[in-house]
């Protein structure tokens, strides 16, 4: 049977008999499942050995696998006899799909010794699953790569959604998002889900199925399926991924995470959300937009619930704020505490204080008269505080921000100053005749000569389009380098 593709989608429902046509198109992938003997996986599984086992779950355990003389490595899932129906499940629908968001369908085996059992060779994800990378690893993933993943999985679980007929995962959870080679999540594990149109589905009278914790309250009937299901579960696995805690958790009070993170996101008590083990302090805005997203999908009522599409356009403005945080705390001196409405910086002990050190030509001393601690902030440092501000209540004018160089031939002279030339990646060539470095180390700030200030931007008269801001000192080489950074929209 064919089935309509969605061309923005990477997601192909496949025909063979159709695919020929749709080849040049790059979203639509060939879908040959390929079929192995038993003892092929046998023998590259080691026979099953544990030293090959990826993990263990309820559905049965599952392989590291070489095949093809070392050129394609995968996974095998063995389940266990009486999940037999679930391997089918997960070859029927996988077997129509094709996406970067999910893991792939290989192909499969039957172990025709046993129980006639389906053993699925699926892609291999070498990094494990979002599970253990927020609960086990020793590097707890930061917030930039938190909402990433957040993103990827709700694009995932949106590609499902607008298929046609769609897919309801009804399994989304930590445990079944599996990080592949390059950081990226992708959704696995399609036994329990259902391809069909709702109302058919409905029809069809299949029991009500997920994980506890995960699992929407309204889902308790088969008529009340829908999409929306998949949405709470998102909710779940979203309020997971900032706070750093299991759906249930005993050691917490109350044990259910929707429980605990409802009432201190509704006092705005986002500090109490947060996974600790990070440093959060700036990323406190994005931390409180996850969290009312989240708070969203797990509204008790189906219908109030956001749809993915909606989920994905937040997640993506989240996204960009996070990197527009990002981006201004790199530029941001480092400093005690900032003369701003800032609204982070208060946070118990986490800001560095950051002293003014020297490049290795000049004396500490023969600085000492400039050197502060930068809480004296400059008109120039303010004005960054100023973009930070700006970026906080959510505009986008920082959004195309790109180093495009360094400064090369760059002379610091007694009195701090520094001059030389740009020397750009592009064709830009900017000369800066001096600018001050005020504060050394990672971070300075420039002052004066020639540059002018521009609603917070060191901006160099020759270019107007670009800000300089000086990086890195480095002290070792007394190579100075400073980063030159184009931040267009700012200017406009
Ligand atoms: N394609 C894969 N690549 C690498 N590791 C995998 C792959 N699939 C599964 N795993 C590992 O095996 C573990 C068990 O996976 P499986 O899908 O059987 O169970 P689960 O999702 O953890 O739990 P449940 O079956 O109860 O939903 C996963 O947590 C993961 O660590």
């Amino acid at each position: 049977m064919a089935f309509l593709c969605n061309s923005k989608s990477s997601v192909s429902l496949c025909d063979p008999q159709k695919m020929k046509k749709k080849k040049k198109n790059k979203h639509y992938y060939p879908i040959k499942l390929r079929r192995f003997s038993y003892a092929e996986l046998e023998a590259s599984t080691n026979g099953f050995s544990p030293r090959n086992l990826l993990g263990k779950g309820s559905h049965g355990a599952v392989f590291f696998a070489t095949l093809d003389g070392g050129a394609l490595t995968a996974a095998v899932k063995v389940p266990i006899s009486t999940a037999s129906s679930s391997a089918e499940n997960e070859i029927e629908i996988l077997s129509k799909i094709r996406s970067r968001q999910i893991v792939n369908l290989i192909g499969y085996a039957v172990d025709y010794s046993r129980e006639r059992k389906l053993l699925l060779v699926v892609e291999y994800m070498p990094n494990g699953s979002l599970e253990d990378l927020i609960h086990t690893h020793p590097k707890p993933p930061a917030w930039s790569d938190r909402v990433r993943f957040a993103l990827e999985i709700a694009k995932a679980v949106r590609t499902l959604h607008g298929l046609n007929p769609p897919v309801i995962h009804r399994d989304i959870k930590s445990s079944n998002v599996l990080i592949e080679k390059a950081s990226r999540s992708r959704v696995s594990d399609f036994g329990l889900a259902i391809m069909g149109h709702v109302e058919d589905i409905r029809a069809l009278s299949i029991s009500p199925a997920g994980t506890l914790g995960y699992l929407d309250p309204c889902y308790v009937t088969p008529a009340n399926l829908s999409t929306k299901s998949d949405v709470f579960s998102f909710g779940i696995l979203l309020l997971e991924i900032v706070s750093g805690r299991r759906a249930i958790d005993v050691d917490f009070s109350p044990p259910s995470i929707v429980e605990w993170a409802l009432p201190l996101i509704q006092n705005g008590e986002f500090r109490g959300i947060c996974d600790r083990r990070i440093r959060w302090p700036r990323h406190l805005p994005v931390v409180r937009e996850l969290a009312f997203l989240a708070a969203r999908c797990v509204r008790p009522t189906a219908e109030k619930r956001p749809c993915m599409e909606e989920v994905v356009d937040c997640l993506e403005r989240i996204k960009k704020r996070a990197r527009q945080i990002n981006i201004w705390n790199r530029l941001r001196p480092r400093v005690t505490r900032v003369e701003s409405s800032w609204p982070l910086d208060d946070i118990d002990g986490e800001e560095e204080e950051e002293h003014v050190s020297v490049p290795r030509r000049q004396s500490r001393r023969s600085l000492s008269g400039r050197s502060r601690k930068v809480s004296n902030l400059t008109s120039v440092e303010r004005s960054f505080a100023w973009i930070g501000d700006e970026m906080t209540r959510g505009s986008h004018q920082m959004g195309r921000s790109k180093s495009i160089g360094c400064f090369r031939e760059v002379k610091v002279g007694p009195d701090g100053c520094v001059s030389g030339m740009v020397k750009s990646r592009g064709r830009v060539r900017v000369k800066v005749s001096t600018v001050r470095l005020s504060k050394s180390k990672s971070m300075g700030a420039l002052h004066g000569g020639n540059n002018a200030i521009y609603r917070g931007n060191m901006m160099t008269p020759e270019v107007d389009e670009l800000t300089v801001i000086p990086l890195l000192v480095n002290s070792s080489t007394n190579a100075h380098m400073i980063t030159v950074t184009r931040v267009g929209k700012l200017l406009s």
